[in-house]
């Protein structure tokens, strides 16, 4: 399992080792202690999978505040997905900084997103889908959103022409107009 910095601190890219032979593969996809030796300390208690059926699909950008914020451990079942992390840390350095990485079946890849980051992806084609193990459990009543198009982020996503978005999506707030729940704590 390869662990590596981001240009965001605290954001890592794990690449799984995966185990070819004639069968196709295997991988440990989560693997607690590798994490911890890496300096990642984290318990999961709630994975996810959604499908997007339309390529330029996007979701985010969500986070959950506290009690129950989540950091995110974030991989592509089948297809591909340009996965983003934004720093929303009052506080941080990197405030209001974004990450992506392209997460695909073939690649393989994972994007660790720790809490105080909101999350976000789009779709690169149909059928897509992503699976995340998140460290709390879903809460509906802390969670909180900013806009995926927020021009004070300048995310470049690889879109061309307008996403599917839900609506809830398409109503989100910009990141100066959030209070957001999260204070960078040092680190
Ligand atoms: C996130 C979530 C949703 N749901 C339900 C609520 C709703 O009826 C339906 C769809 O919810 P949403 O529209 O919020 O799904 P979606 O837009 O896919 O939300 C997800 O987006 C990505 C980017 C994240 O980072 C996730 O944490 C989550 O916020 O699923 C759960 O039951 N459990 C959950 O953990």
């Amino acid at each position: 399992m390869n662990i590596e910095a981001t240009s965001l601190p605290d954001v890592f890219c794990v690449t799984p080792r995966r185990f070819g032979d004639a069968r196709g593969f295997f991988a440990e996809t989560w693997s607690r202690s590798r994490m911890a030796r890496a300096g990642i300390d984290v318990e999961f208690v709630q994975d996810n999978h959604s499908l997007s059926e339309a390529a330029g699909t996007v979701r985010g950008l969500h986070f959950q505040a506290a009690p129950h914020a989540q950091a995110k451990l974030v991989r592509c079942g089948r297809g591909r997905l340009f996965d983003v992390a934004v720093d929303i840390r009052r506080g941080s350095a990197s405030y209001g900084q974004w990450v992506g990485v392209e997460l695909s079946f073939e690649n393989g890849r994972q994007l660790y997103i720790p809490a105080g980051f909101a999350h976000g992806f789009v779709t690169l084609e149909p059928g897509t889908e992503i699976v995340y193990k998140c460290s709390d459990v879903y809460a509906p009543d802390t969670e909180g959103s900013v806009r995926w198009d927020d021009p004070d982020l300048g995310i470049d996503w690889p879109l061309s022409g307008a996403p599917v978005l839900s609506d809830k999506d398409a109503a989100a707030p910009l990141l100066a107009d959030l209070d957001s729940p999260f204070t960078w704590e040092g680190a």
